[in-house]
C-alpha cells in the first residue's frame, strides 16, 4: 500500500486535501496548457499595471488641483486640465482590453481542460469491469459528467479571476505601501482578520456541496429507472407511489439546496462588513497622519482610490472561495473515477489466443467456482467440457447461475477458482482482447444503441462494408423487415431500439453476431415470448449462425434444445445432469420433469 504522507492525510471532514487535489490537476490536466496559462497570467500583470497607474495618475491630478509642498507630483493645473482626461481614457481603454484578453484566454483553457477530464473519466470507465462500473449504479456515474462538470466549470473558469484578483490585489497593496506605508500597516493588521469567517463558511459550503451532489446522482439514478419502467408503472398504477418516491428526494434535495443558499448567501455580507470596518479605521488614521503634516490630501484620495479599486478583487477572492471549494468537491468525485484500476486484467505474461484457420476451439470449465462480490457461491465446482464445434445448452431453473457461466468466458467476471480453458489455454493466461474477438454473444435483451439499423450490425466487425452488413442481416433473416423501415439500413432504431420490435431487435443483434463471425458464440435465448413467425426465423438463424462454431446456449426453448450435442442441466449453481435430450428425459430426473412442465404448457397452445 502506498505509504501516506503528511499532506495526503484525510482532513476531518473525511475529504482529501485541497493541495492535493490541486496539485494533481495542474500535473496531469493543467500543465499541458503552460503557454497559453503564461500568456493569460501576461495579460493579467498588463491589467495590474494599468490599474495602478490609473492610483497614480488619481494622485498626480489630485496634486496638480491642490497644490501642497508635502506632495509627491507637482502637476500644473494646467497639463492636469489638458492631459488629465487623455490619460483617463487611455488608462480604461488598456484596462477594458487587459480585462478582455485575459477572461478570453484563461477561459479557453478551463474549458479545454474540462473536455480533457470527461475524456479521461469516459475512457477510465470504459476500462473497468462490469462489477466495477454497475456498483455505483448509473445515475452516479451519469452526474459525474453532468452535475460534477458543471460544478467544475464554473470553478475553473472563476479560478483565473482569481489569480487576476490577486494580481491586482497585489498592484493595489504596492501603491497602498508607495503612498503612506503607516496607512498601509494599519491595512495588513485589519484585512487578514476577513480570512477567518471566510474559511470557515468555505469548509461548511465544501461539507454540504458533496452531500448535494451525491443526492443528485441518487435522484438521476431513480429518475431514469421511473421513466424507463413507465410502462411498468403504468399498469400497475403506481403513479402515486412514484410521485412519492421522488418527491422525497426532490424534497431532500430542496433542504440541501436551501442550506447551501444560506450559508452562500452569508459569505458576501460578511465580507461587506468587515470591509466597512477597515475603512472607517483607515480614515480615522489618514486625519491625525495628514494633520501631522506625514500625508497631503492628494495621498488619501489616491489611498482610497486603491482601496476602493482593492474592495473589487477582494471580494471576487472571497466569493471565489466558495466557489473552488464546491469544484473541488467535484473534482474529488471525478478523481474517485480517474483512479479505479480494473481488477481484470492482462496478466504480464498473457498470450494472445488463436484458433488455426478460425477452427472452432474446444472449452474445458474445470472445477469453477464463482459467487459475487463478496456474496455467496453462485457456481460450485462446475466442470464442463464442450468439444469442438460442438453446441452445448445449458438449462435450469431461473437463478440456477446459467448466465453467471457465460459471464466468466469473455472473463466479465473473474472465476474464484477453477480454469476455463480454450483449447487447453486458461483464459486467465491470455489477452482480454484476443479472448473477447473470439466471442461473440447474443444476450437476451438485445442490446440496440440510438443510431442507425446497419450501425448497430456493423458493430459486429468495424471494418466490414455495407454488403458484408446487409449480408449478414440476410443471414440473420433481419434484411426483409430492415428494407421495409422508411430508410432501409439507415434508419435510426430509437434509444434501446425502441422502434423495433422485441423479435427484430433479436435479429439485429444475431446479425452482429453473424458478422462478428466468431468461432466461439454464446447464445442467451430470449425469455420474452415472440410470435411463431418471429420465433421461427430466430431459430433458424440460430442454427445457421451455430454452424461451424463452438456454441454454448442458454436454452429456455425445448425446441432450442433438441439441437444441442449435449444438455447440461443446472440447479443451484451446480451441475446435475448432463446427456441428450433423449437420455435426460429417460432417466426420470430434473430435466424431465422441466420438460413435461413444458411440454404442458406448450401441447394447448
Ligand atoms: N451482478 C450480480 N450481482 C450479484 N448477484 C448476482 C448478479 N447476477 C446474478 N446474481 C445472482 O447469481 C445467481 C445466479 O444468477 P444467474 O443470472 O446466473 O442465473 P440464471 O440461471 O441465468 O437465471 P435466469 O434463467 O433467471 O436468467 C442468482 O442467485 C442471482 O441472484
Amino acid at each position: 500500500m502506498q505509504k501516506m504522507t503528511k499532506d495526503a492525510e484525510p482532513q476531518s471532514d473525511g475529504s482529501a486535501p485541497r493541495s492535493h487535489l490541486m496539485r494533481r490537476l495542474w500535473a496531469q490536466f493543467l500543465s499541458p496548457y503552460r503557454g497559453r496559462l503564461g500568456l493569460a497570467f501576461l495579460f493579467m500583470v498588463a491589467l495590474a499595471a494599468a490599474e495602478l497607474g490609473f492610483v497614480l495618475l488619481t494622485e498626480w491630478i489630485f496634486s496638480g488641483l491642490q497644490p501642497n509642498e508635502n506632495s509627491r507630483f507637482h502637476a500644473a493645473a494646467r497639463d492636469v486640465m489638458v492631459w488629465g482626461p487623455v490619460f483617463v481614457i487611455v488608462l480604461g481603454l488598456a484596462q477594458a482590453l487587459f480585462f478582455y484578453l485575459s477572461a478570453i484566454t484563461s477561459q479557453n483553457i478551463a474549458v479545454r481542460t474540462l473536455r480533457d477530464l470527461q475524456r479521461a473519466m469516459f475512457g477510465r470507465i470504459t476500462e473497468l469491469d462490469l462489477a466495477q462500473s454497475q456498483d455505483d449504479g448509473s445515475g452516479q456515474l451519469i452526474s459525474r459528467f453532468t452535475n460534477d462538470m458543471t460544478v467544475l466549470r464554473e470553478s475553473l473558469t472563476r479560478a483565473p479571476n482569481g489569480v487576476r484578483d490577486l494580481v491586482r490585489l497585489a498592484g493595489l497593496v504596492g501603491a497602498l505601501a508607495f503612498l503612506d506605508w503607516v496607512l498601509f500597516l494599519s491595512v495588513l493588521i485589519i484585512y487578514p482578520t476577513i480570512g477567518l469567517p471566510i474559511t470557515w463558511l468555505g469548509k461548511k459550503i465544501r461539507q454540504l456541496g458533496r452531500s448535494v451532489q451525491r443526492q443528485i446522482g441518487d435522484m438521476t439514478g431513480l429518475l431514469s429507472e421511473t421513466l424507463r419502467g413507465q410502462r411498468m408503472v403504468k399498469t400497475y398504477r403506481l403513479e402515486e407511489q412514484e410521485r412519492a418516491r421522488l418527491g422525497e428526494a426532490f424534497d431532500e434535495r430542496y433542504t440541501l439546496l436551501n442550506r447551501l443558499i444560506r450559508i452562500r448567501a452569508a459569505n458576501e455580507p460578511v465580507v461587506t462588513v468587515i470591509g466597512a470596518i477597515a475603512i472607517a479605521a483607515i480614515i480615522g488614521i489618514a486625519a491625525f497622519r495628514i494633520e501631522a503634516g506625514f500625508m497631503t490630501g492628494a495621498d488619501l484620495v489616491a489611498f482610497l482610490v486603491a482601496m476602493a479599486m482593492l474592495s473589487q478583487p477582494a471580494r471576487g477572492l472571497g466569493t471565489l472561495n466558495s466557489v473552488v471549494q464546491e469544484g473541488l468537491t467535484a473534482l474529488e468525485r471525478v478523481f474517485d473515477v480517474l483512479d479505479r484500476t480494473p481488477a481484470i486484467s492482462d496478466a504480464p505474461d498473457a498470450k494472445e489466443l488463436s484458433v488455426p484457420n478460425g477452427q472452432p476451439p474446444e472449452i474445458v470449465f474445470d472445477r469453477i467456482s464463482f459467487g459475487y462480490g463478496d456474496g455467496p457461491a453462485v457456481i460450485e465446482d462446475f466442470s464442463l467440457t464442450v468439444p469442438a464445434g460442438a453446441t452445448v445448452a445449458l438449462v435450469g431453473p431461473s437463478g440456477a447461475g446459467k448466465s453467471s457461466v457465460f459471464n466468466l468466458i469473455p472473463r466479465l467476471y473473474e472465476a474464484g477458482s477453477g480454469d476455463i480453458m480454450i483449447n487447453g489455454l486458461p483464459v486467465r493466461q491470455m489477452t482480454i482482447g484476443s479472448l473477447r474477438d473470439h466471442i461473440a454473444l447474443v444476450s437476451q435483451d438485445a442490446v440496440l444503441f440510438d443510431v442507425s439499423a446497419g450501425e448497430n450490425i456493423g458493430f459486429g466487425d468495424l471494418s466490414a462494408d455495407q454488403p458484408a452488413i446487409e449480408a449478414a442481416a440476410h443471414a440473420a433473416a433481419a434484411d426483409e423487415f430492415i428494407a421495409g423501415l422508411p430508410d432501409g439500413y439507415g434508419s435510426a432504431v430509437g434509444e434501446g431500439g425502441a422502434n423495433l420490435s422485441g423479435g427484430q431487435r433479436q435479429r439485429i443483434a444475431l446479425a452482429r453476431a453473424f458478422l462478428k463471425d466468431a468461432p466461439i458464440l454464446l447464445l442467451d435465448e430470449a425469455t420474452a415470448a415472440l410470435d411463431a413467425e418471429s420465433e421461427r426465423l430466430i431459430g433458424e438463424a440460430l442454427i445457421r449462425l451455430s454452424e461451424g462454431r463452438t456454441t454454448l446456449v442458454i436454452a429456455h426453448r425445448l425446441a432450442t434444445v433438441r439441437h444441442a450435442d449435449l444438455i447440461c442441466v443446472m440447479d443451484k449453481g451446480r451441475i446435475v445432469e448432463q446427456g441428450t435430450h433423449d437420455e435426460l428425459v429417460d432417466r426420470g430426473g430434473l430435466y424431465a420433469r422441466l420438460a413435461a412442465l413444458q411440454f404442458r404448457e406448450e401441447v394447448p397452445a
